[in-house]
Parts: structure tokens; C-alpha cells; sequence
């Protein structure tokens, strides 16, 4: 029986609890190189912790899945955090969860506004990249170094993801 949740739109405030949103809208934004850029400043700090722990930037040329989704896994990184910037003005799908005592718990989706991507904070329970009705490139800010970084959960029972409206 699948279990259905319904994605809502992406705001810093709902994501607050599962990490960063990174987009234009950050309150610390201020003019540089003469007033020719505006830079939206520190949107989320990356961390890579761990033995040989380091910030990787990375490129994502990733596949589309159908929706709605069968989320039949989520995933965390123990060690350090993940970001996923896209690299054209498509939304793409958002799953995280809270940890329960080691194991997720409800998932959350969330619609990310054309051009908005996220930072996962470090060991936050997330579905894999998942752009939607295209391919869609994106830049990955994460983790490198020794040690496992990878904690995968599959749900017994795949939950529906589904877009709103
Ligand atoms: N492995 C990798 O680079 N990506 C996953 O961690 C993911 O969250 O999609
Ligand atoms: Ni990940």
C-alpha cells in the first residue's frame, strides 16, 4: 500500500530543520566589484569532517525521474554536507526526513522554485537528486576524504511523492 505525501513549495523557513536553501532571496546580500555584482552571501556553510575530510565541487548531469515518484530509499551523509545547485532554471523534487532514532521518519517534499537549489545539512535523511521533466545539470558541493559517508534506508513500503496542485 503505497503511502502518498504531496510536495509544497520550497521556502527557507520549511527547510529550516533539514539545511540551507540556496537562491537570491538571503537577507545578506550586498554590492561588490563597484556595484557590478550583487553577492548573496554565506547561503550555507559546507562541512566535511572525518579523516582527510574536504569541500568537493562536482558537476550532476543528471536523468529525470517520473512523477510521482516511488520513494523506495533515502540516504544520509555522516560526515559532511551536500548541496545541489542546478545549473538551469528548471524545479527539480526535494525529499529529506527527520532521523528517528536512527531511522527516517515522515518524509517532506518540497518544490524547489525555477533556479533555487539546497544544501543538506550533514547527516540529514534525503531522497538522491531528482530532477523532474528534464535532464538538468548541477553543481554539487559536498564531501570528500577517507571514511564511509554513505548511510543508505529502504523503506519497506515505497511512499508516492507528488507534485502539488
Ligand atoms: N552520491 C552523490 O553524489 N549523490 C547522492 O548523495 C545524492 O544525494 O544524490
Ligand atoms: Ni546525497
Amino acid at each position: 500500500m503505497s503511502r502518498v505525501v504531496t510536495a509544497r513549495p520550497l521556502t527557507r523557513e520549511s527547510f529550516a530543520a533539514f539545511g540551507d536553501v540556496i537562491d537570491a532571496g538571503g537577507e545578506n546580500h550586498y554590492p561588490i566589484n563597484a556595484g557590478k555584482t550583487e553577492r548573496y552571501h554565506a547561503l550555507a556553510r559546507p562541512e566535511a569532517t572525518g579523516p582527510d575530510g574536504h569541500v568537493l565541487i562536482s558537476l550532476a548531469r543528471a536523468t529525470p525521474y517520473d512523477v510521482p515518484l516511488a520513494l523506495t530509499m533515502v540516504e544520509r551523509h555522516p560526515l559532511g554536507s551536500q548541496a545541489f545547485v542546478p545549473l538551469s532554471p528548471r524545479p527539480f523534487l526535494v525529499v529529506v526526513c527527520p532521523d528517528e532514532d536512527g531511522r527516517p521518519g515522515l518524509p517532506h517534499a518540497f518544490l524547489t522554485q525555477p533556479g533555487q537549489g539546497v544544501n543538506y545539512a550533514r547527516n540529514t535523511w534525503h531522497g538522491v537528486l531528482t530532477p523532474i521533466g528534464a535532464p538538468q545539470d548541477f553543481l554539487i558541493v559536498d564531501r570528500g576524504g577517507d571514511g564511509n559517508n554513505l548511510e543508505e534506508f529502504f523503506f519497506a513500503d515505497p511512499y508516492e511523492i507528488r507534485l502539488p496542485g
